[in-house]
């Protein structure tokens, strides 16, 4: 079955929507946001709490897979959904940007990419074929094309010579696929930060006529006013009738900033990442739970959070947990962030349905501490 969004609103004052996301596994309403689960779990959360928190539809990583346990075990397992008993949708990142960003680089061809696995050193390649077979193996709903995820900042040159590869790349991944499995690759959109490469890129990448579409060579270190430049002159190219998706995005600012630029689904390891290390998101901004205030408060993270966390424990065993390394910590952290992203992706579509996003944003960041 094909991946398709059916959007049931455009806002009437920016260019967010309001939709629904079919895959095989599920309808996601959108805007939404990906719980990421790098290999296949979203660290110290069974599927059954990620379904109590309001998740639909999780990310996972083809480069991590590939590397350990391997796909074809996963394929032995009956795929990615039978091995991590999650019955919702995933998306499965193509692994390109994980090569650059995590395996000792080594080289990259028109073949594809030569790397060294950050777990063992042991030399390795993914090609555009390579890593479309991997994710069929997984069985992912939604396959990412094999691109190069151009670095940041980039020359003109450069980022041209990188998106012209990412199209001839997304073309063998669309080969390698059967008619069928094709309704479920998205295509990556690239150029760097020049408009006119951004502009060639999608116009590339939309002939194709994908069921979906990424914005891809954002969140790679640029400052978020000139991600969001790029997001105004780079979403509009892309078909209103389509998915779009920010890759690595993001913070609650970020969200909502990309939601009003019409970005329909975001996936960002941030919230869960900084929940292990003690930090909670809130609507207030972001709370520190290890650091000595909170040692004698006994409140909740935040007291209008409807999550577990918020409605048992106090800061101040939290930090004590945290500070103690106990697990249970990590885990009553990152159910508080992944609630606190889902209910945020719910009053964004609310505010949507209701036309007042704007003026949700403006609260938001005025209560956030970012409209001082
Ligand atoms: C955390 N930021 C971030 N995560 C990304 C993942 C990506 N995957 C494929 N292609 C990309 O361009 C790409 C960009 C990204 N930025």
């Amino acid at each position: 079955m094909a991946v398709r969004i059916e959007v049931l609103k455009e806002d009437n004052r920016t260019r967010a929507r309001l939709g629904k996301l079919h895959t095989p596994h599920g309808v996601i309403e959108t805007p939404v946001f990906m719980p990421v689960g790098t290999q296949a779990t979203v660290k110290t959360m069974t599927p059954e709490e990620l379904k109590d928190l309001g998740a639909g539809i999780i990310l996972s990583n083809t480069y991590h897979l590939f590397l350990r346990p391997g796909h074809e075990l996963i394929r032995e397992a009956g795929g990615l959904h039978a091995f991590m008993h999650w019955d919702g949708a995933i998306l499965t990142d193509s692994g390109g940007f994980q090569v650059f960003s995590l395996g000792d680089l080594r080289k990259i061809t028109e073949e594809g990419v030569e790397f060294r696995s950050h777990l063992d050193g042991s030399k390795k390649f993914l090609s555009p074929e390579i890593a479309t077979q991997v994710q069929m193996a997984l069985g992912s709903d939604i396959v990412m094309a094999f691109d190069e995820c151009t670095p940041y900042p980039a020359t003109r040159d450069y980022a041209k010579a990188s998106l012209e590869r990412t199209t001839r790349w997304l073309k063998r991944c669309q080969e390698t696929l059967t008619t069928t499995d094709r309704q479920a690759l998205f295509g990556i959109v690239q150029g760097s930060m020049y408009e006119d490469l951004r502009k060639q890129s999608a116009a590339e990448i939309t002939e194709l006529d994908l069921p979906g579409y990424a914005v891809g060579g954002l969140s790679v270190g640029e400052p978020k006013e000139l991600m969001y430049e790029v997001l105004d002159y780079t979403v509009p190219l892309l078909p209103k009738d389509k998915p779009r998706y920010l890759m690595g995005v993001g913070s609650p600012d970020a969200l909502i900033e990309g939601v009003m630029r019409g970005i329909d689904m975001f996936d960002c390891v941030l919230p869960t990442r900084i929940a292990r290390n003690g930090t909670a998101l809130t609507r207030y901004g972001k709370l520190v739970v290890r650091n000595a205030e909170s040692a004698h408060d006994f409140s909740p993270i935040d007291p209008t959070c409807d999550c577990y966390t918020c409605k048992n424990y106090s800061r101040a065993y939290l930090r004590h947990l945290i500070k103690a390394d106990e697990i249970l910590g990590l885990r009553l952290m990152t159910i508080h962030n992944l609630r606190f992203l889902t209910n945020l992706m719910s009053e964004i579509r609310a505010a949507i349905k209701e036309n007042r996003l704007p003026e949700y944003r403006e609260k938001f960041f005025y209560e956030y501490g970012y409209l001082k």
